[in-house]
C-alpha cells in the first residue's frame, strides 16, 4: 500500500493568529510539514514574493484556473479570491509527506468535503474581546471592516463541530506546541502507522 501524508488544515476567525501561528509552525527547525501556497488575486503587500508567500494571479487568470478543476477549494474574501492549487497536494500527500494549509473557514469547509480524513483544526481566540483587539491592533481594517469582521467570526465560532480539534491561541508558541502534539498523535492513530507495521511483517 503507498504511503500518505496527512492533510493538516488550520482554519479560524479573521485575526485569530492563523498566518502568525503558521510563520511560527513553520519556523522552527523540526518542522516536517510542506507548506501549500496558496493562489490568490490581491495585490502584493511589501515584502512579498511571487511563489513563496503566495501564486499572485489576475482574476482572469483564477476564473479560468476554477474551470479547469484546478483548485482543491476556493473562496473570495474582503473581495480577492483565495485558492489551493490541487495538484500540489494530492503530489505531496502521495509522496507521504504531511501538507499543511492556512486557509479561512469557507474553504476548510469544502477541503473537508473532498477530504473527510484530514485533521481540521480550528484555531479560536481567547475572548471575542481579544479577537477585536488584534483585528484593531493589525490596523489594516476601517471600523466598518472590523464590525462586519467581528460579525462573520460569530458565525463561524458556531461551525466549530466539523473540526477534528480547537486551540486557543492566548499565547503562539503554546499554539504551536499543541498543533505538533496533534500531528504527532493523528500519525500514531491514523492507519498510515498501522499500514507500515502491515508491511513490516509481510517482509518477515
Ligand atoms: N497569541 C497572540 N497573542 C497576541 N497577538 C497575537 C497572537 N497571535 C496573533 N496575534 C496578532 O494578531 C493580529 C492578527 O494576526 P494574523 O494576521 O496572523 O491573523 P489571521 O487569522 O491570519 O488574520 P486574517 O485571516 O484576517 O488574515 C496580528 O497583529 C498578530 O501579531
Ligand atoms: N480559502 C482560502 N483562504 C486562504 C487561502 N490562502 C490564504 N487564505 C486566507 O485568506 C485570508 C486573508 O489572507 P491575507 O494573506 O490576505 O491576509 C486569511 O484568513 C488566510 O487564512 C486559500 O488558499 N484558500
Amino acid at each position: 500500500m503507498k504511503e500518505k501524508g496527512i492533510l493538516i488544515v488550520l482554519s479560524g476567525p479573521s485575526g485569530v493568529g492563523k498566518g502568525t501561528v503558521r510563520k511560527a509552525v513553520f519556523s522552527r527547525p523540526d518542522a516536517t510539514f510542506a507548506y501549500s501556497i496558496s493562489m490568490t488575486t490581491r495585490k502584493p503587500r511589501e515584502g512579498e514574493v511571487d511563489g513563496v508567500d503566495y501564486f499572485f494571479k489576475s482574476r482572469e487568470e483564477f476564473e479560468r484556473l476554477i474551470k479547469e478543476g484546478k483548485l482543491l477549494e476556493y473562496a473570495e474574501y474582503v473581495g480577492h479570491y483565495y485558492g489551493t492549487p490541487i495538484d500540489y497536494v494530492k503530489e505531496t500527500l502521495a509522496s507521504g509527506k504531511d501538507v499543511f494549509l492556512e486557509i479561512e473557514v469557507q474553504g476548510a469547509k469544502q477541503v473537508r468535503e473532498k477530504f473527510p480524513d484530514g485533521l481540521f483544526i480550528f484555531l479560536m481566540p481567547p475572548s471575542l474581546d481579544e479577537l477585536k483587539k488584534r483585528i484593531v491592533g493589525r490596523g489594516t481594517e476601517s471600523i466598518e471592516l472590523i464590525h462586519n469582521r467581528m460579525e462573520a467570526a460569530k458565525k463561524e465560532i458556531e461551525l466549530t463541530s466539523m473540526y477534528d480539534y480547537i486551540v486557543e491561541n492566548d499565547d503562539v508558541e503554546r499554539a504551536v506546541d499543541k498543533i505538533n502534539a496533534i500531528v504527532q498523535a493523528e500519525h500514531c492513530r491514523s492507519e498510515r502507522v498501522i499500514d507500515k507495521y502491515i508491511k513490516m511483517l509481510e517482509v518477515e
